[in-house]
């Protein structure tokens, strides 16, 4: 598999002075094309903040990132934010979505910039988003109307508006009752089955056995990683996975 981003000796702190804290000392990583990377760790081990300097929201102080043979750093700020809205997708934990605007407003709005002259193939776009999502009959609701795990479908819808390469998640998972997390990994994994990169972070087991390779971070270094076989099917297999998952976190005291 082609190399998709490829981190080098990150180096990024936060504060100054004696209050001066190093966050990513020095990490190296590489993400290839398609595939599926869960981020572990304790909090505050840097994966968010890995997960921002791999994807050009956050500068870094040392080291460099290069995308799709880009070095992310040596881009005017411009070049990036283009970058960033067209070969990337982010989904959060709280997806920020306009309360006074329906969800199929949303899930459109950020595409409108780069397609104003092309309204309607954007509305076509977004209803097909929400019918593979689940959530076709929801588009003129507005977000206080809708169950969170709606809600972050919408998010999913808006993150692939785009057509994305990588989608970036930040504890996509995180405000979910069970039931909703589960069918989200769902989604977020059809979508890693059709070529899609997906990089997410996580504290739960559960979530990350879905993928294919696990970075384990602590105190801003990769410590430890895991791979795992391409997922078979039924519960059997996903236990065996999370077993698997749940073994190394507790070698590792996470
Ligand atoms: N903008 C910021 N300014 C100052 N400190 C920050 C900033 N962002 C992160 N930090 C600090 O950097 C450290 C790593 O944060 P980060 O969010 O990457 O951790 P994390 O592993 O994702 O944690 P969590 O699991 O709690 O989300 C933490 O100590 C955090 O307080």
């Amino acid at each position: 598999m082609k190399t998709m981003i490829r981190g080098e000796q990150i180096v990024k702190s936060f504060g100054a002075g004696i209050e001066k804290a190093r966050v990513l000392d020095g990490v190296s990583v590489e993400i290839r094309e398609g595939e599926f990377v869960s981020v572990m760790g304790p909090s505050g081990s840097g994966k968010s903040t890995l997960m921002y300097a791999l994807s050009g929201m956050d500068s870094i102080d040392g080291g460099q990132v290069i995308f799709e043979g880009k070095e992310l750093s040596a881009l005017p700020e411009q070049e990036l934010a283009d970058l960033r809205r067209t070969r990337m997708g982010f989904v959060f934990q709280q997806p920020t979505l306009l309360k006074n605007l329906n969800l199929l407003d949303n899930i459109i709005l950020p595409s409108m910039r780069d397609n104003r002259k092309n309204a309607s193939g954007l509305v076509e776009k977004a209803r097909a988003l929400m019918k593979k999502t689940g959530i076709a009959e929801l588009e003129k609701r507005e977000t206080a109307q809708v169950s969170g795990g709606q809600l972050q479908r919408a998010g999913i819808c808006r993150a692939l508006m785009g057509n994305p390469q990588v989608i970036f998640g930040d504890e996509p998972t995180g405000a979910l009752n069970s039931s909703a997390a589960e069918e989200i990994m769902e989604l977020l994994a059809a979508i890693n089955e059709e070529g899609t990169t997906v990089v997410l972070v996580t504290h739960d087991a559960k979530v990350a056995a879905r993928s294919g390779r696990i970075l384990f971070m602590r105190d801003g270094a990769i410590v430890s990683e895991l791979l795992l076989p391409r997922p078979g099917n039924g519960a059997k297999d996903m236990d065996s996975r999370v077993k698997a998952v749940l073994a190394r976190m507790q070698e590792l005291g996470i």
